[in-house]
């Protein structure tokens, strides 16, 4: 069975004692209510993960980094490596984000090289995708979601998709408060299972979780996770509030 997971990336949002705030609440709201059957994760920024590592310590959640750099250490001001993640405790690191692609131009042979960065090292990749207003709007969507997957990852050998959860985040989604309709959600995540299925087989494709991203709130996570495709959902701005974000998990 796959996993159902619900990932929260909380941006360029919260500083030290809000971060690990959040984690505590968070850790403790899953705690209390045994959650069993949803994997969560938090995604604070770079200078709060060993913060959050510790406050989440006895629960059950995990922490991610949001971004990461391919080499391992070196001249590149400003940059992370996996080695460095580990450091603190960070086994799982979000690749891909749009806002990654859009403001910092990352493109899919760098990412190609953070994700095989990534699993050298053992780590987990949520690796993000998905297209922009304009590609829905000329029908275009699924040869830009599988151009940004097959660039990104079918170099890699199938037993890499171990480590990999997938996430289809619609630009014109994020933040936005637009989210995908569960129809279009599902559409796509069948799309992209199926362009894996073409590569890898079922097999590897059956076991690869897909998450939905895009204005995912309490009131529509759960018709949205309710999809057969859909394995859960990566958060943005409702993951900032403890509440809202343990609704969600709730969701499943
Ligand atoms: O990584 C999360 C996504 O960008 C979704 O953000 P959002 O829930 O604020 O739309």
């Amino acid at each position: 069975m796959r996993k159902q997971i619900v990932a929260g990336n909380w941006k360029m949002n919260n500083g030290l004692a809000e971060s690990k705030k959040l984690a505590k609440q968070v850790a403790k709201k899953v705690k209390k209510a045994k959650i069993k059957n949803a994997n969560v994760i938090i995604a604070p920024t770079f200078v709060s993960l060993a913060g959050a590592v510790k406050a989440t310590k006895k629960s059950k959640v995990k922490v991610a980094a949001q971004n990461m750099h391919f080499e391992e250490n070196g001249a590149f001001t400003g940059e992370i490596s996996a080695k460095m993640l580990k450091s603190v405790g960070v086994k799982t690191v979000i690749l891909g984000h749009s806002e990654r692609r859009e403001y910092f131009g990352e493109t899919d042979a760098l990412l190609a090289k953070k994700v095989d960065a990534a699993l050298a090292n053992k780590m987990k990749v949520i690796f993000c995708f998905g297209e922009v207003l304009a590609d829905r709007k000329s029908s275009n969507q699924e040869a830009v979601v599988e151009n940004q997957i097959k660039n990104a990852l079918f170099h890699l050998e199938a037993s890499a998709f171990k480590n990999i959860v997938l996430a289809y985040e619609p630009v014109w989604a994020i933040g936005t408060g637009e989210t995908a309709s569960p129809e279009q959600a599902q559409d796509m995540h069948a799309f992209i299972r199926k362009t894996l299925a073409d590569k890898y087989g079922d097999e590897v494709a059956n076991s690869v979780s897909i998450l939905y991203g895009g204005s995912c709130k309490p009131t529509n996570a759960k018709e949205i996770f309710s999809k057969p495709d859909v394995d859960g959902g990566l958060i943005g701005g409702a993951a900032l509030n403890a509440d809202d974000f343990f609704a969600i998990v709730n969701a499943f």
